[in-house]
């Protein structure tokens, strides 16, 4: 509840100032509960574009599909207003329709006013895996591209994920973690010297703010 009251006022405020937001938000388990409280808020939903900030390259009727959650919880109730910019398109990989998703993605107002990252229990955030083969140049500063495809044993299917310099580039960054198993990867990944994923997010980010819960 916390949080979606602080998510809710940044949308707010950057309404007030630029007339619109945009938000990218994370998928898997975590953000549920999130999603709901989130479209019961009381804001001006019809000038908010909602992303996410990885994607599993599957389309949105798989029950794995990132956008199939946002759409059946968050895009609900005040939110249904939004506007919604997936990041799946119809090609058999990433690499294939990665073209297609960029002219997509060239609309969208940066930087994003909200992110909102998940972490999962290898150390994971958005889709910067472990082992990942493009991992070194998602996490790169100076990377200038938007997205890129990415495979890693640990991931599933192959993904498309915002890079670094993008999520890290938000007027509010947020990462949202719950349960004992997660705080104590985050406890390894805010030791020097962490190789995890989330730690480059711990190291490089201007500002973040971390919610935790039970
Ligand atoms: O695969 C993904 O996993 C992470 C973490 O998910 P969770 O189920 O452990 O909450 C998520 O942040 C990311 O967006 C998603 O693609």
């Amino acid at each position: 509840m916390a949080l979606a009251s602080s998510i809710a006022g940044k949308l707010r405020d950057a309404i007030a100032l630029h007339g619109e937001a945009v938000i990218a938000v994370s998928g898997g388990s975590t953000p549920k509960r999130l999603f709901e409280k989130l479209s019961n808020e009381i804001l001006d939903w019809s000038r908010v574009t909602v992303t996410l900030v990885d994607e599993r390259w599957v389309p949105d009727s798989d029950e794995r599909s990132n956008a199939r959650l946002v759409e059946s919880l968050l895009l609900q109730r005040g939110a249904a207003d939004a506007d919604f910019v997936p990041l799946y398109v119809e090609a058999a990989t990433p690499e294939a329709g990665i073209g297609e998703v960029r002219t997509r993605l060239a609309a969208l107002k940066q930087p994003f006013d909200v992110v909102v990252l998940g972490m999962g229990p290898d150390g994971h955030t958005a889709s910067f895996f472990p082992g990942g083969d493009r991992l070194g140049e998602a996490l790169d500063t100076s990377n200038t591209a938007l997205v890129l495809p990415m495979r890693a044993p640990g991931a599933g299917e192959p993904r498309i994920t915002f890079t670094l310099p993008v999520l890290l580039k938000a007027r509010a960054l947020y990462l949202h973690i719950q349960g004992e198993d997660k705080r104590e990867v985050l406890d390894q990944a805010e030791q020097a010297n962490s190789q995890l994923p989330i730690a480059s997010v711990l190291r490089d980010a201007p500002q973040l703010d971390i919610y935790w819960c039970p």
